[in-house]
Formats: structure tokens, sequence, C-alpha cells
């Protein structure tokens, strides 16, 4: 059996970049940006009023002024401001000619058209100068995930279309008899598919483009049947029947079908059965059944995948040094991936972790992760955990 991080290199390794493609500003968020976009113009474009006021060439308290006109946002004043004049000014208009300054409205009185600057005059001159925020040409750099503070950014840059990568296809596929779709009735001997649509969620989440095939059943016909339907998937991914047992037929049935398998098994738990390789054009991860194994195994690789087909660096999930609220035992042969909350008083692991239990992943927010062989811990120790 190989360890994770040997697995995640097998996985890099699989997995191929995806081709740019120019979307909406509006639909870019969450995406990857894939190539460095500059802005196209100074911003602001000229030196702007920070507060509504009025405008002058210089202030001090007790001095008076004539308002000779006014300056708006997106209404300039197109006169010289001389000497003991001053125009009405607001917030974001462009500060005329002659104007070094903008005194608050609340810092003058006004009688008609003649104002005094109270003897409260506030600090600074309140003007925004010109390309203060950025200049035509500023980059952003790729690969970055964009946030909605990038959209915005990319707008005021005037970025109207985005490069981003492509989505990830990524063709999911249920296999088992025992399997229904939620919402069906079940006969007794069945249960309700569940991490497929966990699955199909997270892989939203990380930016790809999830399909749900039809349940395959445990014959090769039906596996062959909708391993036929993967279409134009970048990435297949199975669940189930990646074990040992006799209707275990995933992997045999994919390698019928072309699949040049890099691995089978890891050195972790749960998820052990995992396997991957080649599909024709495709990606495949054939992933374990269990539903809590299926799940780690999609935070533990197919997020690292996702990340990489989308451009982004090819790591591990992140993880974060924490400090154990109680003790746990000694690990057993394989890298653990126990389900855990973090609270004040630290890293809380759950008792149960059998990998059937989806209610106490739906109770977890983090995994707590011990390297093979770990000894006891106590509380107060430090253990690494991603958080989910
Ligand atoms: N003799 C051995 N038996 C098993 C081993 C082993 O090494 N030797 N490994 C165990 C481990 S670890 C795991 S994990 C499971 C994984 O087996 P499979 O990937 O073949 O999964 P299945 O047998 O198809 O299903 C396991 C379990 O999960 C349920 N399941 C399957 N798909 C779904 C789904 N989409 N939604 C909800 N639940 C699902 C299925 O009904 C089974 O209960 O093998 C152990 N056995
Ligand atoms: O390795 Mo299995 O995934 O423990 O349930």
């Amino acid at each position: 059996m190989i360890s994770v991080s040997e697995a995640l290199d097998h996985l890099f390794a699989l997995a191929r970049p995806l081709d740019v493609e120019e979307v909406p500003l509006r639909e870019a968020g969450g995406r990857v940006l894939a190539r460095p976009v500059a802005a196209r113009r100074d911003q602001p474009p000229f030196a702007a009023s920070a507060m509504d006021g009025y405008g002058v060439a210089e202030a001090a308290p007790g001095l008076k002024f004539t308002v000779i006109g006014e300056a708006a946002a997106g209404r300039a004043f197109h006169g010289q401001v001389g000497r003991g004049e001053a125009v009405r000014i607001f917030t974001g208009a462009p500060v005329p000619e002659g104007v070094k300054t903008v005194v608050i409205q609340e810092d003058v009185t006004r009688d008609g058209e003649v104002i005094t600057i109270t003897d409260r005059l506030g600090e600074g001159d309140n003007i925004r100068p010109y390309g203060n925020d950025f200049r035509a040409g500023l980059t952003l750099d790729a690969p970055r995930l964009l946030g909605a503070q990038d959209i915005a950014l990319l707008a005021a840059m005037n970025i109207a279309r985005v490069p981003v990568t492509r989505r990830p296809k990524v063709a999911l596929i249920s296999t088992g008899d025992e399997l229904v779709m939620p919402g069906e009735d079940p006969g007794p001997d069945q249960i309700i598919a569940s991490n497929t649509f966990g699955l199909y969620v997270l892989l939203q989440q990380l930016g790809a483009e999830p399909r749900l095939l039809p349940i395959a059943r445990d014959n090769e016909a039906s596996l062959r049947a909708i391993f036929g339907m993967v279409g134009d998937a970048d990435l297949v991914v199975t669940i189930g029947g990646a074990s040992v047992g006799d209707h275990d037929l995933v992997a045999r049935v994919a390698e019928g079908m072309g699949l040049e398998r890099a691995f089978h098994k890891v050195a972790m738990r749960p998820g052990k059965p995992l396997m991957s390789g080649r599909f024709g054009e495709a990606m495949m991860v054939g992933l374990p059944g269990n539903p809590v194994s299926a799940m780690v195994c999609g935070h533990v690789f197919l997020a690292p995948v996702i990340r990489a087909m989308l451009g982004l660096d090819a790591a591990a999930a992140p993880r974060e040094t924490l400090r154990l609220a109680a003790p746990v035992g000694e690990n057993g042969p394989r890298e653990h991936y126990m389900r855990a909350r973090v609270t004040p008083e630290g890293v809380s692991i759950f008792d149960r972790q059998d990998s059937a239990l989806l209610s106490v992943l739906g109770a977890a927010d983090a995994l707590a992760v011990r390297p093979p062989r770990d000894p006891a811990r106590a509380a107060g120790e430090e253990i690494e955990v991603i958080r989910l």
C-alpha cells in the first residue's frame, strides 16, 4: 500500500490542466483566473472629492468665499476657482481647477451665496489624488481563485470578460444493487445513495461541473453500460465496488475498458481501497463506498485534484496545527483521518469513527490527522487538522 502523499503525487501526475474560456464578469466569482489581466484605466481617473462640502484654494477658520458653482459625481465644474471663490462639491466629484482643499459642510456656515469657515476646521484636504487606487496596467496575477472583492476590482479596472480555467467536468458513478435515490422507496435490503450527493455538492463548491450518472448495478454489463456514458468528462469518479468482495467489480470492468491503473489501495483510514488511473481521455478515481470513506477521500484527494486541474497549486489539503482537548489512544498502521470538532478547549475527537457513520461526519467540522503508529497523545498536545 502506498502512503497518502504518494497517492497525491500519482493523482497530480494523472491530472491534466484544462483550457481557458472567457466569461462575463458576473460569472467569474469562484472561478480561477487563467491569465494575468491588466487595468484598462487609471482609478480614479481624476482627482476626486472624498467628502460633501466646498472646494477652495486655501482654507482657514474665519475665511469667507463666494459660491460660484457646483461639482457633483458625474457632473464636473468646468471653470477655474480663484481666491475668495468656492465650489459646492459632493463626494466623488472631480475637483475643479484651482481647488486645493475641500472643507466639509459641517465646518462651514452659509448665508446666501457666501460661506464662512467655522473655527473647528478639520485636518486634511479631503481630495483623492488622480490614480490613487491604481494606474492602467495594474495586473491581477494568475492563477487566482476569484472572490467577490476581486470581481469588484476587475470591474473598476473595466474588465468585462474574464479569462478563467474551464470547469472540470466530473462524471459521478454510484455502484451497488442496494442503492436507491433519495425520495425513492427502498426495498427491505436497500439504502439511499448518500455520499453521491455529498460529493456532488463538494465538487460544485470546488468549482467543478459534476454530472450524476445512473446508478450502476453490481454486474459487469451494468457497469460497462454506465462507463459508456461518461462522454467528455475530464474526471470519472466511481463510488463503491472498490474493495475485494465478489461484487466489487469496478477496477476489473474499467480495466477491461482501457483503464490504466496507477495505484490501488492507500495506507489510510478510512479510504483504503482508493484507486486511480487514466481512463481514455479522462482521469479516473475509484472511491470506496462507505459513506464517510468516500467523503473523506473527497476532501483529501478530489479537492486537491480539482484545484490542480483548475491551475492552482498542486498541494495537499491545507492543515493547521491545534491542541487536543482530550487524550487520544495510539494509532494503527494507517494514516487516520478522524472526525473531530474544533472547540475553544481544543480539538475534540469523536469516540465513534466507523466509516459508515454519516451522523458523526455531520457533527464534525474538521478531520484530525494521525500519522501511522502515532503513539497515544495527552490533552494539550499538538495535532494536525483539516477543516471541513
Ligand atoms: N475483506 C475485506 N473487506 C473489506 C475491506 C478489506 O480490505 N477486506 N475493506 C473495507 C473497507 S476499508 C472499505 S472502505 C469498504 C469499501 O468497499 P467498496 O468500495 O467495495 O464499497 P461497497 O462494498 O460497494 O460499499 C461499502 C458500503 O458503503 C455503502 N455504499 C456504497 N455506495 C454508497 C453510496 N453511494 N451511498 C451510500 N452508501 C453507499 C454500501 O452499501 C456498503 O455498506 O470495504 C471494506 N471491506
Ligand atoms: O478504509 Mo474503509 O474506507 O475504513 O471504511
